[in-house]
């Protein structure tokens, strides 16, 4: 299953609609091989919907965070095409795509700190790097955000010094500091327990409620998934065998996203 999908119903969709079906990640017939011979994408065609919260899981090394990586430009596909913002992004120049880079924001699973900086200095860096804002405007763009993930007492902290938790946390800060229009999650679950884990699925949700935006969420959690996503996308081995709105996936009577999404032990999927 893959394609474009309709809008959900009050959906805060930003005004960006610049792809050719009206969204600004328009993936088609995405292929990728590193050994030239196993396709770790076979063919992926998706449209993210603009302002939504798309959830793309799979089991282990499916190849999630290969399609990540070719939706910020990291990586290069051997066939199709990777449209951003209406635009190839293999057909422009390496400068033209740093340029739209600029619009992603990611966030990585450990929150990829700076561990010689304190949480402060961390989350003001791409203001500092990317923008002449002014100190004093950056602190107020710095604090506002720290405030919003519950981190503002930890200022001072140095990325060892804190939780994982709160490292993903100080991440999701530094990443919405430059207003990202579309937001990218790798895993942000990995590694925490259960309840941390809804409360920062309930931070991501209530994040983009409030500022809007396309996230699109690599996970392999279900309860994460039935959490935060609008739309849900399956990946299994190098095909998208699911994408749909949330609940119609959740309710899939498809063998292998029944088992995968009920966690079942009986059906397609073994160890290997
Ligand atoms: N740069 C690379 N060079 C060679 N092989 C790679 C590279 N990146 C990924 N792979 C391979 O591609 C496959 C998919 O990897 P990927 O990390 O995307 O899986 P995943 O679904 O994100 O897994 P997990 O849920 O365990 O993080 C794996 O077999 C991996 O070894």
């Amino acid at each position: 299953m893959s394609g474009s999908l309709p809008p959900l119903e009050g959906s805060n969709g930003n005004s960006r609609l610049e792809g050719s079906n009206g969204n600004s990640i328009e993936l088609t017939d995405i292929r990728k091989s590193f050994d030239g011979t196993t396709r770790v994408l076979d063919g992926i065609t998706a449209s993210i919907n603009d302002g939504a919260i798309t959830t793309i899981l799979g089991p282990s090394g499916t190849g999630k965070s290969v399609l990540l990586k070719h939706i910020v430009g990291l990586l290069e596909p051997d066939g199709g095409e990777v449209r951003v913002f209406g635009q190839d992004i293999w057909r422009i120049s390496l400068a033209e795509r740093y340029e739209l880079r600029k619009r992603f924001g990611v966030l990585f699973q450990d929150g990829a700190l700076f561990g010689s900086m304190d949480l402060y200095d961390n989350v003001a860096f791409p203001l500092r790097k990317h923008t002449d804002r002014s100190e004093s405007e950056i602190r107020e763009i710095v604090m506002n955000h720290m405030r919003e993930v519950g981190l503002e007492a930890a200022i001072g902290k140095a990325p060892n010094e804190i939780s994982g938790g709160m490292r993903k946390r100080a991440g999701l800060a530094r990443a919405l500091v430059m207003r990202p229009d579309v937001l990218l999650f790798d895993e942000p679950d990995s590694g925490l327990d259960p309840v941390r884990t809804k409360l920062l699925c309930e931070l991501i949700t209530q994040v983009h409620k409030e500022h809007g935006g396309t996230y699109i969420v690599i996970t392999h959690d279900i309860a994460s998934a039935r959490t935060l996503s609008d739309y849900v996308g399956v990946l299994w081995q190098g095909k998208l065998v699911e994408y749909s709105e949330a609940q119609e996936a959740f309710d899939s009577e498809d063998p292998f996203v029944h088992q995968f999404l009920s966690g079942d032990a009986v059906g397609p999927l073994g160890m290997d």
